[in-house]
């Protein structure tokens, strides 16, 4: 049977790009690809690249705070909202641009309309064109979830901020994961009066636990709102745009914006699976096995529409392992068990491998964890703490998680990651020289036992 491609790809965020690149380039497919809205998806249109470099505009207050500290007569007049918009929204053109011209380089065919999904070779375009491949990528990403209660209500999603005329003079952000804590900092360091709602005990569900308890804490002492164990019990729109809402612990106020960050869904409704009796997961997302295919043969599907780890990294590598395996004859899939990420928080998380709660229900651990004021913003008379943890299996000696609060944690996390996968022990972090003075050196000169958990019978696989 012929068709009109190798691969026709639905979707152009970070997963599909990647998967229809390499696949024409490397391995020389015939591959065409589909986006609805912007080329770069979520990560590069409203996600990771506007999201830092919002993050970056929100700490100049306090770097100018510090540069007075440091003799500077430095003074950080007002924020023009407007200004940073036209620039971000030229920067993000510009990337969209070179993801287009990445494509158009490799000889991607590239259609601007949204797809479905006909039969199991078989895509359907928005003007009801019909285009044949021998295999189909889905690679749809996810979108933001607004409670059902509070729909219609004026409240905005991620998707939203970056598209904003007016800085609001305050705001509700409410969840907990990534994005609430990120935009609670973003928010913050611009100067809005910022309230957030956890409805859990503590932020960032599933990490480690001291370091969540740090970052919470630090974000209070930067002036979050931080509420937790709240939610919303009522909320109504008020004139001018703001908004009423009364909280489940009795408090109430009216907010210029309210920001929902209660989760993402992948983007599998209407699809036409359905009819092609590939059955979603409980949450919608794509079950695929570890080579990214579907039940249905021909149809494969990464990235967050498979809602196996949403992060960018993590979709282009599956998008890449599948064009080795379908194109490349290298059967490749990414292993999802050591994912290196940073939360940008302020202060930022950088993080990999086990918590301390985790390590622990596993086999005995030694965990080696340092507070201490950095020497920038002990200077700068500031009172923040960074923190340093790394646990240690009790018997191997290997070091099986690192977590990281403090300024640019991210870009430690990384070369922490490197040696973690190595399967680096406690004792080759130790006889590595340090780098002083740094704050990463604390990574290798704790000698002192902070905690230790378990017997001595078992060990870490
Ligand atoms: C606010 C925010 C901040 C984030 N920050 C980070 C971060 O700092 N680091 C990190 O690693 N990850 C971050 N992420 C997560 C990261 O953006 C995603 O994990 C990543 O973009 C997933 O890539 P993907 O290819 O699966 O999907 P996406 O990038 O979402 O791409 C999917 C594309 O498919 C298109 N599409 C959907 N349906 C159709 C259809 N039927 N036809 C045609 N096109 C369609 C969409 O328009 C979209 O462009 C963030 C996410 C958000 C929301
Ligand atoms: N720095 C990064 O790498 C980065 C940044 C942003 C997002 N991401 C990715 O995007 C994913 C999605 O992020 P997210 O923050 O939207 O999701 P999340 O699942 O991490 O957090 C959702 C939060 O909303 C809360 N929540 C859910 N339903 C609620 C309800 N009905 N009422 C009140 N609260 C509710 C949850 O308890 C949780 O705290 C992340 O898991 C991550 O993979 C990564």
């Amino acid at each position: 049977m012929s068709f009109d491609y190798d691969l026709f790809v639905i979707g152009g965020g970070s997963g599909g790009v990647r998967a229809a690149r390499i696949s024409a380039s490397e391995y020389g497919a015939k591959v065409a690809l589909a986006e609805e809205y912007r080329m770069g998806g979520t990560c590069v249109i409203r996600g990771c690249v506007p999201k830092k470099l919002m993050v970056f505009a929100s700490g100049f207050p306090s770097a100018v705070a510090d540069a007075q500290a440091y003799g500077w007569d430095a003074h950080i007049g007002t924020f023009d909202w407007q200004a940073f918009r036209s620039q971000l929204d030229a920067e993000l053109t510009r990337l969209e641009g070179l993801y287009r011209a990445g494509l158009d380089r490799a000889g991607v065919t590239v259609f601007d309309s949204r797809a479905t999904l006909a039969d199991a070779h078989t895509v359907q375009l928005a003007d009801g064109s019909k285009v044949t491949a021998r295999h189909i990528l889905i690679a749809t990403g996810g979108t933001p979830v607004v409670p059902e209660k509070w729909r219609d209500m004026g409240g905005i999603t991620s998707n939203d901020v970056f598209l904003m005329d007016r800085l609001p003079e305050s705001i509700l952000i409410v969840g907990g994961g990534y994005i609430a804590s990120e935009f609670a900092g973003i928010f913050n360091g611009l100067g809005v009066k910022t309230t957030q709602f956890y409805r859990g005990a503590q932020i960032l569900r599933g990490f480690d636990e001291e370091a969540r308890g740090h970052i919470s804490d630090e974000m209070c002492a930067n002036g979050v709102d931080l509420r937790l164990g709240t939610d919303i019990l009522e909320m109504e729109p008020r004139e001018g745009g703001k908004t009423w809402v009364k909280s489940t612990t009795g408090h109430d106020a009216t907010y210029d914006a309210v920001m929902f960050a209660t989760g993402r869904k992948p983007n599998s409704d209407g699809l036409g699976l359905d009819a092609l009796g590939l059955k979603l997961g409980k949450g919608g997302e794509i079950p695929v096995d570890k080579f990214s295919q579907t039940t249905i043969p021909s149809i494969y599907a990464v990235g967050d529409v498979t809602d196996r780890a949403n992060l960018t990294p993590v979709a282009i590598r599956e998008g890449h392992a599948f064009a080795d395996t379908v194109f490349g004859g290298k059967p490749t899939y990414f292993d999802h068990a050591l994912i290196p990420t940073a939360v940008f928080t302020q202060p930022e998380f950088g993080t990999v491998g086990l918590s301390e709660e985790d390590a622990r229900d596993q086999g005995p651990v030694k965990v080696f964890s340092a507070a201490f004021r950095p020497m920038h913003s002990l200077f700068a008379g500031r009172q923040s703490r960074a923190l340093m943890k790394l646990i240690v299996c009790a018997q191997s000696d290997k070091v099986l998680g690192c977590h990281i609060v403090a300024d640019h944690s991210g870009e430690m996390i990384q070369l922490a990651g490197v040696a973690i996968a190595m399967g680096a022990t406690k004792a080759d972090f130790d006889r590595t020289l340090a780098v002083h003075p740094t704050m990463a050196e604390e990574l290798v000169t704790m000698r002192t036992i902070t905690r230790s958990w378990g017997d001595q019978g078992m060990s870490h696989k």
